[in-house]
Parts: structure tokens; C-alpha cells; sequence
């Protein structure tokens, strides 16, 4: 009985998706533009949740994966790395999935790009596929469009050039730490060269935040250590770590001491990161009264713009409904240092580990940047490296920028049309758009677009130098290509893109040059392996990605990397 239920409810289920999938169907042919269809909405959490076993399984069957049909293809959740720039060669320059879900319009028109993301209030980003990011408060990216200029001005505000010095200084600091620890196991190999990259690049956030230095801390002693919840560090360490599990369940809950004791942890940990941002909020916002504040830094700059009228019992309030102009809640400032945490350490930290796998896999890459290092920094010891080094240092500039050109954390940038949009030009078709329909600019279809981009799909820095080549000497005289706009926007474009744009590049710079100077990577090569073999070992590591909230590798340490000193 119950198998019968069971089967007439997925059944039901399968019925009631095909009537959406054709109702929707039927919205998109409106549109006059090419239609995808696919049985599944991308956004089910059911399916985001099933769907790495079901690729596992089409991976046991002898077909290669351009053969499989549009409507399993483009019901991966992955796509946009897959199949990078063919849906436009095969579609054009927009076109629409159509899911149970609704119509997800796709572009990849430069200017139809750069209109997307500047009119920010028309094609709006999706908040409420954000909202599981409000675990400590509101932020600038879930709240809604009119309260959201208030949090972008407050949040803005520490991004400045005291900021990005900062990050340099603390990021060649943290680079030259984790280089001797891993030239100390040349012979072993790097014992976890992801995990060392997100211990760096978490150092040097919660370094930004108050402006004060970690120590960095190798994978290997990290296995062993003994967490102290009540350091800052050590509990954004524990809730990065977990972060999946804190966003589905409510860390109070986690605490129930009806919970096993690893859940217990996790949950006190992300308690403490509330408790010592509420401590250092409130005597900061003493100290500024008083006019005797003494910490620097990014939250500090945001205790800055505390609204302390509503300031008094958060602990005992929800959100404020109201906050005064220009102001943020106590709740507000949590909730905006959380997401920037969030939103700056796995992006940079995924960016490094795919540099470092692809400059493994081409050492005339290396050998390139380094001949950039010794000509800018000569004889000075790294600790004498100034911040204006970093305008100088195009070729570094250009590992960063080429690696998210093809591996861009952030893949699609979804939006919504807030409203109708008339007489929307997308090269010869001329749209208009209802309200409520997915938006997607494919950020690395038009990043690896033939019409743009010259053998689209290699990984080759050197393009982006003008004045010079792969093979050429260093000139002081080199400069970098500025893209066609709207081909090119890992970091977004227009009034909501990245705010810590500069910071990460400032941060991915400084360990290129910190670690490349005086260091190579290379491939351990397996038993009767060729040099030749093991880079290419390499590069298909790097190809080798999924995507859950970002873009990332797979499988990094089936490729095990030696650092040598030089
Ligand atoms: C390689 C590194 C990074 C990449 C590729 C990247 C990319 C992006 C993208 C594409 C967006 C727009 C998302 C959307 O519109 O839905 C964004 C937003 C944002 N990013 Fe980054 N990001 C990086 C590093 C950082 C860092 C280091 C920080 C902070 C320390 C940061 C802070 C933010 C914030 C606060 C927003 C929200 C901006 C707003 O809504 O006004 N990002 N980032």
C-alpha cells in the first residue's frame, strides 16, 4: 500500500512538473528566442542535494559528455564551466532555459551585459536565494533594493588604500611563513596545498578585520591543534569549515545539549564569533565616544556608522525595522562582517589553489614571473616590499586575471526583472521581458568567446601583457590589456559588484610574488612517470571542478606538488 502511495505521489510529482515545464514553455516562446528545455528547476534544493550522484553515475556510461542531450547537459549544475562559450555558438547571443522552476534568460551580448549590470534596479539580484546568509544579521547582499545603498555606503567604507596596504604587507607575511613550511616538505611533497591556501587567506581577513597579525599555521599542525573558540580567528576558522552546516541549521540549535558533542562545538564556535564581534563592537563603539579608539581595521570602520540609539538590548531584539539614515544596527554590522568573510575567503582562496595547480603544470610560466620579480623587487629582502610594488607587477597581475577569465569562482550572476523591461536590444532582437524571469549574463561564456578572446580555452597569462610575449625579456615598459567592456567580470561590474575586488587582488599579488621569487612548484612525478606527464596531470586536476557554492577542484590532491627553494 504505502509503495503505491509512494509511486502515485511521484508520479504526481512528475505530472505537475511537466505541466509547469510546458506552462513555462509557453511564456518563453514569447520571448522569440531559442528554448532549452530541462525537467528539473536548477534552484530545487532536492536536486542540488542528489544530483553529484547522479553525474557519478552518467560517468560509468561510454558516452563523452558533448554527446549527451541539451536536456541533460544543461540540467548540470555546472554548465557554464562545461560547456564554456558553445551555447552561444549553438543559440546565439541569448536564449532561454526553461525549467519547472521558470525561464532562465541567458546573455552574452557585451552591451546587453553592461546594461544588466548597471540598471540594478530593474534586473535585481535574487535575494532571497541570499537570505541563508543572514545567520548574524542583515547584509548589503539580503536586503532589498532600498535599504541596500545604506549597507553598500557602510560596507564600502574600509575598502580603502589603508586597507589594501594593509592586505599586502599581511599577505607577503603569511606567503613567506607558508613558503618555508612547504619547501621544509620539498621531499614529501605539500602536504595539503588547498587547505594551507585557506588557512592564508582566512589569516589575512581576520588579520584586515582589526588589523592585527595571525601565525600562520601548516596543514599538518593544524590536524592536531586544540581550538580556542574565544579567539576570533580560531572560531571564523571553525565556522568557515562548517559553513554548510551553519547555514541549514541554526547554530543555537546546534548547541542543544541534546546534540553529540562535535555538533555542540560547531555550534558554541559560531556563538563565540557572534559574542566577540558584539564584545569588540561594544568597546569600540566606547572607544570612539571617547575619542580614545584604538583598533584599525574593517570592523571597526563599520562600529563607526553604529546607529547608538537603536544600539542598546540587540540582545534582546529582532532586527530594528527602523535604522536611521546612513546607519547600521549592531545586528547590520554583524551580519555585513559575516558576509564579508563569506564573500572574501573561499573566492581568493579557491583563486590560489587554482593558480598554484596551473603554475605547476607550466613552469615557463614561472620562470616568467620570476624574471618579472627580480627585475621590480632586485636585492630587497621581502619584508622591505613596499605596497607600491604592486602597480608594477603586471605579470603577477596577469596569472590572477587569466586564471579567473577560465576558472572564476562565481560562474553566473544571477538577477530578476523587477519589472516589465521594454525594448531590450540584444544585438539584432529586441525584447521585452516580464517581470520575474531568471537572468543570467554567462560570465564565462563571453570570458571564453572566440569572437573575444584568442584560443579561447588555454590558460595563458601573456595575453594580457601588451608590449610583450610569452618568450620576451622583461621590459619596465609593459602594460596590460584592458578587455572590451562587459567580456570580461569575474568580479561583476556596475553599482553591486565586488567590494573587495581590490583586496583580492592585492592579496593573490603579494603571494605570487612572495612565493615565486625564490620558490618553483612542480608535480611529484608517480612511479616511470615523464615530466611532460605530470603537468598535464596538473592541468586536468585544474579542469577537473565542481561547483556547490563555488567554483573549486575536485580532487586537488590527486596531483601531489614539491615547493623548491631556488
Ligand atoms: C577572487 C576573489 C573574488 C571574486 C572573484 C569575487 C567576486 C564577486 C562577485 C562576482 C560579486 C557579485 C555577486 C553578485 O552580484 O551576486 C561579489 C560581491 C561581493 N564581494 Fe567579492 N569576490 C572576490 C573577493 C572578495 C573579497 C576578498 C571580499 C572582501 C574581503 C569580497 C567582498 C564582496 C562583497 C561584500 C560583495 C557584495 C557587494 C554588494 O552587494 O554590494 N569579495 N564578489
Amino acid at each position: 500500500m504505502i509503495n503505491f502511495l509512494l509511486a502515485i505521489t511521484a508520479l504526481g510529482y512528475c505530472f505537475w512538473g511537466l505541466v509547469c515545464l510546458e506552462s513555462n514553455v509557453r511564456k518563453a516562446r514569447n520571448l522569440k528566442v531559442p528554448i532549452v528545455r530541462i525537467p528539473i528547476d536548477p534552484n530545487s534544493i532536492i536536486w542540488v542535494i542528489i544530483q553529484p550522484w547522479v553525474w557519478k553515475l552518467l560517468e560509468f556510461l561510454p558516452i563523452s559528455w558533448s554527446a549527451f542531450p541539451n536536456f541533460i547537459r544543461f540540467s548540470h549544475r555546472n554548465w557554464h564551466f562545461l560547456e564554456k562559450s558553445n551555447p552561444t555558438q549553438q543559440f546565439g547571443p541569448v536564449w532561454a532555459l526553461v525549467s519547472p522552476g521558470g525561464v532562465h534568460l541567458h546573455f552574452s551580448d557585451p552591451d546587453a551585459i553592461q546594461e544588466i549590470l548597471s540598471r540594478w534596479r530593474d534586473f535585481v539580484r535574487p535575494i532571497e536565494k541570499y537570505q541563508i546568509l543572514a545567520i548574524y544579521g542583515p547584509s548589503v547582499l539580503t536586503v532589498n533594493l532600498d535599504d541596500w545603498p545604506r549597507h553598500r555606503k557602510a560596507v564600502a567604507a574600509p575598502f580603502n588604500q589603508a586597507n589594501a596596504e594593509f592586505v599586502w604587507g599581511e599577505a607577503l607575511r603569511q606567503t613567506k611563513a607558508m613558503g618555508h613550511y612547504w619547501a621544509s616538505h620539498a621531499q614529501a611533497g605539500i602536504p595539503d596545498m588547498p587547505q594551507d591556501l585557506r588557512t592564508l587567506s582566512m589569516n589575512v581577513l581576520a588579520a584586515a578585520a582589526f588589523q592585527e597579525s595571525y601565525d600562520f599555521i601548516g596543514s599538518v599542525n593544524m590536524k592536531d591543534r586544540k581550538f580556542n573558540t574565544e579567539n576570533y580567528r580560531d572560531s571564523l576558522y571553525i565556522v568557515h569549515k562548517y559553513i554548510i552546516l551553519l547555514l541549514l541549521i541554526p547554530f543555537r540549535i546546534l548547541t542543544a545539549r541534546v546534540l553529540p558533542r562535535s555538533l555542540g562545538d560547531i555550534g558554541r564556535a559560531a556563538l563565540s564569533l557572534k559574542t566577540s564581534m558584539m564584545n569588540i563592537i561594544n568597546e569600540e563603539s566606547i572607544a570612539i565616544s571617547e575619542g580614545t579608539s584604538s583598533y584599525g581595521g574593517m570592523l571597526p570602520s563599520l562600529v563607526r556608522v553604529l546607529d547608538q540609539d537603536n544600539a542598546q538590548d540587540q540582545e534582546t531584539k529582532d532586527f530594528p525595522t527602523r535604522v536611521k539614515r546612513d546607519r547600521l544596527s549592531v545586528e547590520e554590522i554583524m551580519g555585513n562582517v559575516f558576509v564579508m568573510n563569506i564573500a572574501g575567503h573561499d573566492t581568493t582562496a579557491n583563486t590560489l589553489a587554482f593558480t598554484v595547480m596551473l603554475l605547476a603544470s607550466n613552469p615557463d610560466v614561472q620562470d616568467w614571473l620570476r624574471e618579472e620579480l627580480i627585475s621590480v623587487t632586485g636585492d630587497k629582502p621581502l619584508e622591505d616590499w613596499d605596497y607600491s610594488l604592486f602597480e608594477d607587477l603586471k605579470r603577477c597581475q596577469a596569472v590572477l586575471i587569466e586564471t579567473l577569465r577560465l576558472y572564476a569562482p562565481i560562474t553566473g550572476l544571477p538577477k530578476m526583472t523587477s519589472k516589465t523591461i521594454e525594448s531590450f536590444h540584444v544585438g539584432k532582437h529586441v525584447l521585452t521581458i516580464p517581470p520575474g524571469i531568471e537572468i543570467f549574463p554567462m560570465l564565462l561564456g563571453i570570458q571564453t568567446d572566440p569572437r573575444f578572446w584568442v584560443d579561447p580555452y588555454a590558460w595563458k597569462p601573456s595575453r594580457w601583457i601588451l608590449g610583450s610575449t610569452a618568450t620576451a625579456p622583461y621590459t619596465n615598459k609593459e602594460r596590460l590589456f584592458v578587455p572590451q567592456k562587459g567580456t570580461y567580470f569575474p568580479w561583476s561590474e556596475g553599482p553591486q559588484s565586488c567590494l573587495g575586488k581590490k583586496f583580492s587582488q592585492v592579496e593573490v599579488v603579494a603571494f605570487l610574488a612572495g612565493l615565486f621569487k625564490e620558490h618553483h612548484i612542480l608535480p611529484i612525478l608517480k612511479a616511470d612517470e615523464r615530466m611532460i606527464d605530470a603537468r598535464k596531470r596538473a592541468q586536468d586536476c585544474a579542469d577537473d571542478v565542481n561547483y556547490n557554492m563555488l567554483l573549486k577542484m575536485s580532487h586537488p590532491s590527486r596531483v601531489k606538488l614539491e615547493c623548491v627553494k631556488t
